[in-house]
């Protein structure tokens, strides 16, 4: 079972949300979705939980497209979230989880299952609308995976939580990847995607700017990282070609170099100078590779 996404385009009127983009993600994979805001990722999940339609290219789960009839096949969470209010949380999830053709004992089973796992099983007959953003959320997350789906796409789902709350959502999707579900996400929080995903596609206003593996592009990716400990002012690296930037730490400085050899001669300008204490040189994060790539569309 295969997600595969081919040219896949949408245009609003003279807006060209998404911009023939092509990815396949794996049964048992988890994938990340990345750009700025306004990039076309949740225009691209639409796409995918077959919302709007494409306005050329396709989208298959399985070789099939995932027209109405499959959508039990799909557990979705969307970026606006959309839960009735004045429902408590057994109502809720029993009218969603009816749409998904689940039986009632089955579907009570596994929101208990759920309730008790995220820590609030008193919440089963608590109107959503008392329930705070961040637990809204955990019922949101409960309706897209309660009915097993093969294939689970989630917007955003880490946004508005606490620390907390963030790590045992993490655990409860790297579980649910674990039992052989497919997983497609999209987040602002680099660490999150770092810390979850093997392969990866960065779009820049519609279309993919990056795509591969995370620790693939890691590796090959040009720009380095140094960090450098030493006992004298590192301002006049600032001169040397090839330096990207120079954040002043307490007692040294990050520099972000174009490549290893740039990093080579800055290790001779600093050791021309004097004592160095530490010099190591790090593969960029996702967070510096997102910057240089995503560019002026990044505001993180
Ligand atoms: N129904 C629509 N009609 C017109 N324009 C739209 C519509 N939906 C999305 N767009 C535009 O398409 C572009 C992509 O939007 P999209 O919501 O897919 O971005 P995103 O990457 O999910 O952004 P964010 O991180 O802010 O959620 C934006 O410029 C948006 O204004």
């Amino acid at each position: 079972m295969t997600l595969e996404i081919n040219h896949l385009k949408k245009r609003f009127d003279e807006h060209q949300a998404v911009d023939d983009i092509s990815l396949s993600v794996n049964k048992g994979d988890m994938f990340g979705m990345l750009g700025a805001n306004g990039a076309g990722k949740t225009t691209t999940f639409r796409m995918i939980f077959g919302l709007i339609d494409p306005t050329a290219g396709s989208v298959t789960w399985d070789k099939d497209r995932l027209s109405y009839k499959r959508t039990h096949l799909v557990g979705y969470l969307p970026e606006e979230r959309g839960l009735f209010p004045k429902l408590t949380v057994k109502e809720q999830l029993i009218y969603l989880m009816r749409l998904n053709n689940m039986k009632k004992p089955d579907i009570l089973r596994e929101m208990r299952h759920w309730l008790d796992r995220f820590q609030v099983p008193e919440y089963e007959n608590k109107k959503i609308e008392e329930l705070s953003k961040g637990n809204q959320q955990k019922i949101q997350f409960m309706a897209a995976v309660i009915h097993k789906p093969e294939l689970l796409i989630l917007d955003e789902p880490f946004s508005g939580l606490d620390p907390v709350n963030s790590d045992m959502l993490k655990e409860a999707v790297l579980d649910i990847q674990k039992q052989g579900t497919t997983i497609v996400f999209s987040s602002h929080q680099m660490r999150n995607v770092e810390e979850l995903c093997e392969d990866l596609i960065m779009l820049k206003r519609g279309k993919a700017v990056l795509q591969g593996n995370l620790k693939t592009i890691k590796r090959s990716y040009g720009m380095k990282s140094i960090s450098i400990r030493a006992d004298y002012d590192l301002d006049f690296l600032h001169s040397v070609p090839g330096v990207l930037s120079l954040d002043k730490r307490k007692d040294g400085a990050i520099v972000k170099v174009e490549s290893e050899d740039i990093a080579e001669s800055i290790f001779h300008h600093i050791a021309k100078k004097g004592f160095v204490r530490k010099f190591e040189v790090e593969e960029p994060s996702l967070h510096d590779i997102f910057i240089d790539k995503a560019g002026e569309d990044a505001h993180e």
